[in-house]
């Protein structure tokens, strides 16, 4: 099995890089993992609570559960992945069920500042974009596709977002083997990861 992390701040491309590697790979050959689906369980707290919290921040997010699934996976079991809803800042109490494939991909903004998951990657990337280009594409896909308005995306971008993208996620940048500059759509970096992961499927 190879496993593939791909992090990089909000905005940055992560999960349209991912849907055009898998494009044109054998479904069954390929799983994503989001990170999202790893957001905490809160269901003990309502729905304003759960509002308030600084999705950007390592603690928000359940590695351990991460990190058993991907042993589990390695392991050659399934593992049924939490699906998450942006509405209503919580897991849906579904999941959905995640064989083993050969080639695994994780991919999160936080992804990369967790030790023990970062060991588990065996290749690392970061997906870059400038601040600004990040903040426009978050405002769009937000208001369009995750129910927010332009008030909430900017007041969660100033003060949580922003600084603790600085603070844990540019950071990260580090740990990774291959950085993809996607300010620009960047088809020649997404062959070249492609053309890893066919090698690893021959
Ligand atoms: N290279 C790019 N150029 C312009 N828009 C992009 C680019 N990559 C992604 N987008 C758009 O930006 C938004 C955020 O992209 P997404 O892949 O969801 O980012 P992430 O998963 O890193 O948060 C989406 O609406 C997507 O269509
Ligand atoms: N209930 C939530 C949970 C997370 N977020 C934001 O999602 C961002 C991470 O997802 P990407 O697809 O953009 O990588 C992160 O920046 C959180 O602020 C949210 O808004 N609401």
């Amino acid at each position: 099995m190879l496993i593939i992390g791909i992090a990089g701040g909000t905005g940055c491309g992560k999960t349209t890089v991912v849907n055009q590697i898998i494009e044109e790979l054998p479904d069954k050959e390929v799983s994503v993992i989001s990170q999202d689906s790893y957001y905490n369980d809160l269901s003990h707290l309502s729905f304003e609570e759960r509002g308030k919290i600084n999705f950007d921040h390592p603690k928000a997010i359940d590695f351990k559960l991460l990190g058993e699934h991907l042993t589990q996976l390695r392991a050659g079991k399934s593992i049924q992945q939490p699906v998450y809803s942006f509405a209503s800042h919580n897991r849906t109490g579904q999941t959905v069920h995640t064989p083993p494939s050969k080639v695994m991909i994780v991919e999160g903004i936080l992804i990369l500042t967790h030790p023990e998951i970062r060991e588990m990657f065996d290749i690392k990337i970061f997906v870059h974009a400038d601040s600004d280009e990040r903040l426009i594409r978050r405002l769009k896909r937000d208001i369009n596709e995750r129910g927010r308005d332009i008030d909430e995306v900017l007041y969660r971008y100033q003060t949580t977002l922003k600084p603790m993208h600085d603070q844990f996620i540019e950071p990260t940048k580090e740990h990774a083997d291959i950085i993809i500059p996607n300010n620009k759509y960047n088809t020649v970096a997404v062959d070249i990861v492609r053309t890893i992961i066919i090698e690893k499927l021959l």
